[in-house]
């Protein structure tokens, strides 16, 4: 209501720290009121589901599965678009970059909107190709999507103007660290899928104090039970999964349009021939060759699961496989958006991560994961034989590059 609404001016003396801002304009106001200050109504969630919950992040939990839902929306739209019009066969990597900006915005004004408090945001994209010559025509895209995609939605009573598009997107510029809470985001993971036409996720990860804290994992065309199939298609499951996990919590799953929340686990395979694996769908993101050396000294049988993005930590947090293999190409640098909320929810639900060398993931280091060789997860009854089978395999690659 309208007794509700704050303009930005109180909302700031309200709060310890500013949050930041982008030119906005209520809806249904002439093109000239976005010059005039931005009314932002903020909605702040109930403090009374905090306490009851026992989850101290239940207020950053709820807004970050907000978050991702609105974004997901616009995602959804545009990805049907693509596949629609054939473009991905194209060179045109434009409607791809507009849902990447586009879910980037959203969920930078759905944090700012729901949750109290300084606010730092590490993501993927900046504006520094918008503002360039030339660059017009899809900023007035992106402009015109995110707003039918708040007017579809309806949670908020605004628009943005172009400038104001520009400004959200730079929220995300934070480098992230070891101290203070900050939001880590991948706006569409899994690109090459979401162009496909097959599986990617909206990412949302926050750390306090450098630990990841809570994950949650948007996956629009992922099926809401299980994967029945080795390549992830559905026998008339729900499609939509929404994946989440805050630390001591453990891990949920429900469904992208609303479905209550159940809890997930790890599979509970002990035995390695009963284990199947999933990698990255890009060999050029994984190398297969390596994965498939690892899985032979397991005595792992069945063939690799390819998908897409962190949709691979959600299906092996609710047991679908039991095995996550990654392994760049040498010299490749692992950022953090990409691991922070797939692993949370991977370990909440019971399961390990780790790198090549057996050490947990280290995000507290600014944008990128220093780490060895690669990543792996799995539950912990398997973790020690993947190890040794996974130190095994890449001893033997390096000989044979030696030899060379
Ligand atoms: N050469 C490379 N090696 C490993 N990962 C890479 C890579 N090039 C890109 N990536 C990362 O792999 C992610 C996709 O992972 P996956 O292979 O599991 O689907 C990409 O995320 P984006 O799609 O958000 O750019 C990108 O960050
Ligand atoms: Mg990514």
């Amino acid at each position: 209501s309208s007794s509700r609404a704050l303009t930005l001016t109180q909302s700031r003396a309200r709060l310890p720290h500013p949050p930041p801002t982008f030119p906005t304009h209520r809806r249904g106001a002439s093109s000239s009121s976005a010059a005039s200050p931005p009314r932002l109504r903020r909605r702040l969630l109930p403090v009374r589901a905090m306490a009851s919950s026992g989850n101290p992040y239940a207020a950053e939990l709820a807004a970050a599965k907000k978050a991702v839902t609105l974004a997901a929306r616009l995602c959804k739209t545009v990805q049907q678009n693509i596949v629609h019009s054939g473009i991905q066969s194209k060179a045109d990597k434009s409607p791809v970059t507009v849902a990447d900006y586009g879910s980037q915005i959203l969920v930078s004004l759905a944090l700012m909107m729901e949750v109290s408090g300084p606010f730092s945001l590490v993501a993927e994209e900046d504006s520094e190709e918008l503002r360039k010559d030339g660059a017009e025509e899809i900023l007035e895209e992106i402009t015109d999507l995110v707003n039918e995609t708040l007017v579809d939605d309806g949670s908020y009573s605004m628009s943005f103007s172009k400038e104001g598009i520009l400004s959200a997107i730079d929220n995300g510029k934070s480098e992230g660290g070891p101290t203070g809470r900050h939001w880590v985001l991948d706006p569409i993971d899994g690109t090459k899928g979401f162009v496909r036409g097959d599986q990617y996720a909206i990412a949302l990860a926050l750390l306090d104090e450098g630990k990841v804290v809570l994950g949650v994992l948007a996956c629009p065309n992922l099926p809401l039970s299980s994967i029945s199939n080795p390549n992830g298609s559905s026998s008339g499951d729900r499609i939509g999964a929404l994946f989440s996990a805050t630390i001591d919590c453990g891990a949920e799953v429900e469904s992208l349009d609303g479905s209550p929340p159940q809890k997930i686990s790890v599979c509970s395979i002990d035995n390695p021939v009963n284990a199947s694996f999933f990698e990255s769908y890009e060999s050029a993101h994984s190398m297969h060759d390596l994965t498939s050396s690892i899985a032979e000294k397991l005595g792992v049988q069945a063939p690799p699961v390819r998908i897409d993005s962190q949709a691979k930590y959600g299906a092996l947090a609710r047991g679908d496989g039991a095995i996550y293999l990654r392994f760049p190409h040498k010299g490749y640098r692992e950022k953090i958006w990409d691991h922070a909320a797939g692993s949370i929810v991977v370990t909440e639900a019971g399961g390990i991560v780790t790198d090549a060398a057996g050490s947990n993931l280290d995000f507290s280091q600014g944008r990128f994961l220093d780490l060895d060789t690669g990543i792996i997860a799995t539950n912990t009854q398997l973790m020690p034989s993947l190890l040794k089978a996974v130190q095994d395999a890449i001893k033997e690659k390096n000989h044979a590059a030696s030899l060379l």
